[in-house]
């Protein structure tokens, strides 16, 4: 928490104002946060200075490792955070090539799942990386990525945190995820969940000890209409200690994730936190 407190404080104290043309907003914006987290100590990232709502974000996680396309399956399992990008944005609304309501195109876990090979066909990275771990493989090129710049025409929006390698070294099993583009706020605390929960997730399916995460993010901005909650109230509250995130130990393979797990297998405990604050949302 302190140090996403940190990041935040930096921004405020040091961020410079850049205009952004997809959203027609200024931010404040600093380059360059690296965050560790201690998914070996079950240390859970979660926001504590407001009220975080977590199932959400891990519910999100779970949209993209099933490949999910459509912001209605987000919805369905619990998370509402695609509905604006889906269908609100102009230039989407727009594009010959969205199908339709609650249609985000070829993004995130759609292009993992599905990602094309320039001599036809396609590879399913998020499989092939959990076999290889499965196996106690680490090729040092356990690399799942969302990133695919000829399609970013298919999709609502390019990724932000777009790619995840995992590493074992001695049994422990860590994990490096990068971010190009993060509204803190918001993204943020989204982001940290999602890092922490892959972690532990994947390491619970593959049979490896959880070590840590580390999570790169370039571009670490603040809206201009965040701004004055940001620094005037929730830089002004004290954090509390970190809660514990508790995953149900039935899950065993990716085919559990893909099919039955649902918001209910994730518990957390011990989440101590301030009143929540709503953050104007762009789209
Ligand atoms: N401007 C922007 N910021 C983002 O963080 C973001 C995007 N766009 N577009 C794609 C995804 C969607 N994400 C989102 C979208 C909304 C919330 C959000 O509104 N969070 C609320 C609570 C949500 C809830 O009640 O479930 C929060 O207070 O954290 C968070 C992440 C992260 N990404
Ligand atoms: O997981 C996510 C997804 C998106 N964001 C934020 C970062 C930016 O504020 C917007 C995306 O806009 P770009 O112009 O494509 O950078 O969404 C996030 O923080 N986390």
């Amino acid at each position: 928490m302190k140090q996403y407190l940190d990041l935040c404080q930096r921004i405020v104290d040091e961020g410079k104002w850049v205009e952004n043309k997809r959203t027609g907003k200024r931010c404040l914006t600093v380059i360059n946060a690296d965050l560790t987290y201690h998914v070996d100590k079950n240390e859970f990232p979660l926001d504590t200075t407001r009220k975080s709502f977590w199932k959400a974000a891990i519910a999100e996680l779970l949209g993209y490792l099933r490949g999910y396309d459509s912001a209605a399956q987000f919805r369905e399992i619990g998370c509402n955070t695609w509905n604006a990008n889906a269908n609100e944005n102009q230039d989407w609304l727009n594009n010959p090539n969205r199908k339709g309501e609650d249609d985000m195109g070829f993004v995130y876990g759609a292009v993992a799942r599905n990602f094309p090979k320039p001599d036809g066909g396609s590879v399913d990275l998020i499989k092939q990386v959990i076999d290889d771990l499965s196996k106690g493989i680490d090729n040092r090129g356990e690399i799942i990525t969302f990133y695919h710049p000829g399609s970013f025409h298919l999709g609502c929006l390019r990724p932000c945190m777009f790619q995840h390698q995992f590493s074992i070294l001695d049994g422990v099993l860590y994990l490096n995820s990068y971010q190009r583009s993060q509204d803190v706020p918001l993204g943020g605390n989204f982001n940290a969940i999602q890092v922490f929960t892959l972690l532990k997730l994947v390491a619970q399916i593959t049979g490896l000890e959880a070590g840590k995460a580390f999570h790169k993010i370039v571009n670490a901005h603040i809206y201009e209409d965040q701004l004055e909650l940001m620094r005037d109230v929730q830089l002004k509250r004290t954090p509390f200690a970190s809660p514990q995130l508790h995953i149900n130990p039935d899950i065993k393979s990716f085919e559990d994730l893909e099919t039955w797990v649902t918001l209910d297998d994730f518990e957390v405990t011990n989440y101590q936190h301030h009143d929540a604050i709503q953050y104007p949302f762009s789209v």
